[in-house]
């Protein structure tokens, strides 16, 4: 049961001991909720826990601990010294309306006929309380406790809207409701609780707790109520508590609204009331499916037997009324761990953080992204990677991490780094607003994606670095990366710190770039999927780019490693892209690979004719390593030293064969420069062929100085 803890843990009790420390657990977590703290667990954890703890009792009746949650308000965990004057009860529970119906079925037993009057109402996600009116004033506010006694929560008196110091009529009585906080106060008191250096609170049912039973509290944030009972106290006018007695409930509301109390009917989702099982059922759907546009938590919809001979036949239990019941909704908030931080840079060049959690199933749908609005609110929240946390889910609004459950720290969190440059271009990043920007903004795309394009892997551009690329660009030179091909001597004479010498070089620059390859041109366009060596091998097999766009995405799959999934993503990019490379080849951009030979017809695909299953072709099927699979490693030497990593790969196709970075049994020929460490171990217990450096250059000497 050591797990216990550990939220989503599927409990099953095993013994005397493991139950024991199952009621220790649910009483520790209870006693945080209701007190306003953090759970450990997220309610479903919690439900399952104490359904574990109710199937072995119901084994072992005998050894039923005074302490168990069963069957008590609050599970037992919350008391008061307030006795009230009728019970505050909890509520039962269905799931489903296959359990409602069957619920309908067993109170019509109960009262002897078929109810045709409930009520239906938004279950709000708050916490109970009385408020007792004594002549019209409002003298005593009291929590629900342990059901029978509440704690006085009098202080809070003037800070709870919906909830009137003076009612409109001078009349003794108790308003029986829920306490909340709305979406934007709870965002409100997350605020002022953390500006004075507290932790923020979970979520608004958490915050609403803390707040009511926080006495001489610095400073007061608003809370709301919605009244859903009524009752007389022993001070009532009589014939007033004679009609409250007999009162049906939503008349009960309408006269509880009379008097300026806000009740449910004033919520988005107003009490209404049902004739019978499928009319509350239609009420229930319409209430779910306004659920996550609300401005407020709720997590169920609640039905009650809405006259009060009904009520008064169908009786109370211990723990909750016989009359009423919650349909529960599924749960929008679990906890789960928060294991990375990414940093997304959007359209406008706002720089998002975005969590990555341990995947959670919440109403449905298994979450594995998290939103974290903005870098403040990370340091707010304090949060920390591998901390557990609460996620919210509701709908189809983004999923948003609330708070960490600090209790469940081990020590092991790790701070979150914030990033120090764009993500996406590299610029500086303006932190003067809560949401971080590039301070690219909108241009931040064009400016990444010519960076890349410039890129020494890519068309290699001498003399374009990343500031002279925002200078092209928030000049109005340079909307995308062929407008670079176009640029004239007197437009970059123009600019700021361009003298003759810098505009000659980066004009020579510019004109060696568009010699060349195919392969190079692809790459810079950046398309997706396919990187510098994907690059290489679609330009070697077609040739011409005439010849890559005409390819269908069968034709494509031609190219070695290339399946069916990625075949159309590349047509149709290629497909989008067309604009830009007409535009690239007008202003003499190369379009083709040297060595290469465009594939016969049979192999663009569009053929009939041809063998389907024939392998891809070799590319150079006549270089020094045709065929075979090289894996280059460690540090060049000799006449290898200058060359990249990139352009040991290139030399590698150009000789005929197919570059690869990791060693395995089909790979052919393993070149390990200086201090090749696992690939080479690897090569050697796998009895692949080695080859220095210097071996290496004899064998393809015809081509090393066939590239640029
Ligand atoms: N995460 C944890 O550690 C933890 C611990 C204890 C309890 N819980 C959760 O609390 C829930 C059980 O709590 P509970 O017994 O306090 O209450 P409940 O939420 O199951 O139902 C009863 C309560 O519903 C409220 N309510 C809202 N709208 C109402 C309406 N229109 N009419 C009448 N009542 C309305 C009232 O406050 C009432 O007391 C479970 O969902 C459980 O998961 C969680
Ligand atoms: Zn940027």
């Amino acid at each position: 049961m050591k797990d216990m803890t550990t939220p989503g843990a599927v409990a099953v009790i095993a013994d005397a001991e493991a139950y024991a420390r199952a009621v220790q657990d649910a009483v520790r977590a209870a006693a945080a909720y209701y007190a306003g703290g953090t759970s450990t667990l997220d309610d479903d954890a919690y439900d399952r826990l104490v359904r574990a703890i109710a199937e072995w009792e119901a084994g072992h009746p005998e050894d039923t601990l005074p302490d168990s949650p069963t069957g008590k308000v609050a599970g037992g965990a919350a008391e008061g010294d307030v006795p009230h004057t009728v019970a505050m009860l909890s509520l039962d529970n269905v799931f489903s309306p296959q359990e409602f119906t069957a619920w309908t079925a067993s109170l019509a037993r109960r009262v002897g006929h078929d109810v045709t009057r409930f009520s239906v109402e938004p279950k709000l996600d708050g916490l109970a309380i009385a408020a007792r009116y004594t002549e019209g004033r409002l003298t005593r506010l009291i929590t629900r406790g342990d059901g029978t006694a509440g704690e006085d929560v009098s202080h809070a008196i003037g800070t709870i809207e919906g909830l009137p110091d003076r009612l409109t009529a001078p009349v003794t009585v108790e308003v029986r409701g829920e306490v909340l906080m709305t979406t934007a106060q709870f965002e409100h008191a997350n605020e002022v609780r953390t500006a004075h250096g507290g932790q923020p609170f979970a979520n608004p049912r958490n915050a609403a707790a803390g707040t009511l039973r926080a006495k001489d509290r610095a400073y007061t944030v608003p809370m709301t109520f919605f009244g859903y009972g009524l009752l007389p106290l022993p001070a009532t006018e009589p014939a007033l508590a004679a009609s409250l007695a007999d009162g049906a409930h939503s008349d009960l509301m309408t006269l509880t609204g009379s008097y300026g109390v806000n009740t449910t009917a004033t919520t988005a989702v107003p009490g209404t009331t049902a004739a019978d099982a499928d009319a509350v059922l239609a009420r229930v759907q319409e209430i779910a499916a306004l659920r996550a546009e609300l401005p407020f938590g709720i997590d169920g919809i609640v039905i009650k037997a809405d006259l009060a001979a009904d009520q008064r036949t169908a009786g109370s239990g211990s723990r909750a009324p016989r009359w009423a019941i919650a349909y529960k909704l599924p749960a929008v908030e679990k906890i789960t761990r928060l294991l990375a931080v990414e940093w997304n840079v959007g359209r406008t060049g706002i720089i998002a953080p975005r969590g990555v959690l341990e995947p959670v199933a919440i109403d449905g749908s298994t979450i594995t992204y998290a939103t974290l609005h903005n870098p403040a609110d990370i340091t707010r929240r304090d949060l920390r990677l591998g901390d557990h946390v609460m996620v919210h889910r509701a709908g189809d609004v983004i999923p948003r991490i609330e708070a960490p459950v600090a209790h469940l720290r081990t020590g092991d969190e790790q701070p979150i780094a914030f990033p120090e440059s764009c993500p996406r271009c590299g610029a500086g990043i303006d932190t003067g607003e809560q949401r971080w920007r590039c301070e690219n903004g909108r241009n931040c795309h064009l400016v990444a994606s010519l960076s890349y394009a410039a890129g020494r892997d890519q068309l290699d551009i001498e003399g374009l670095g990343h500031t002279r690329v925002v200078q092209l660009v928030e000049a109005g030179l340079v909307a995308d990366l062929a407008d670079l091909f176009t640029l004239t001597r007197d437009q970059l004479l123009g600019l700021e710190r361009m003298g003759e010498t810098s505009t000659d070089n980066l004009l020579t620059a510019l004109g060696r770039a568009k010699e060349r390859p195919l392969s190079r041109v692809l790459c810079a366009l950046g398309v997706r999927g396919t990187g510098r060596s994907m690059s290489r091998r679609i330009a070697r097999h077609f040739a011409t780019m005439d010849a890559l766009r005409a390819a269908d995405a069968e034709a494509i799959q031609r190219v070695e490693g290339i399946g069916t999934e990625k075949a159309p993503s590349i047509v149709a990019e290629l497909a989008e892209l067309a604009p830009l490379i007409d535009k690239l080849a007008a202003a003499g951009v190369n379009m083709t690979e040297p060595g290469a030979t465009p594939p016969s017809a049979q192999d663009t695909g569009t053929a009939t004719e041809g063998d389907p299953d024939a392998p891809a072709p070799q590319p150079s099927a006549a270089g020094p390593l045709a065929g075979m699979a090289v894996v280059v490693t460690g540090a060049m030497t000799g006449p290898l030293e200058k060359l990249s990593r990139n352009e040991m790969n290139e030399l590698v196709e150009r000789a005929g064969g197919r570059a690869s970075s990791s060693v395995s049994g089909k790979t052919s020929l393993v070149v390990a420069g200086e201090g090749a460490g696992s690939k080479r171990t690897k090569a050697e217990t796998l009895g692949i062929r080695l080859a220095t450096p210097d071996e290496f250059a004899l064998l393809v000497a015809d081509f090393l100085d066939l590239g640029e």
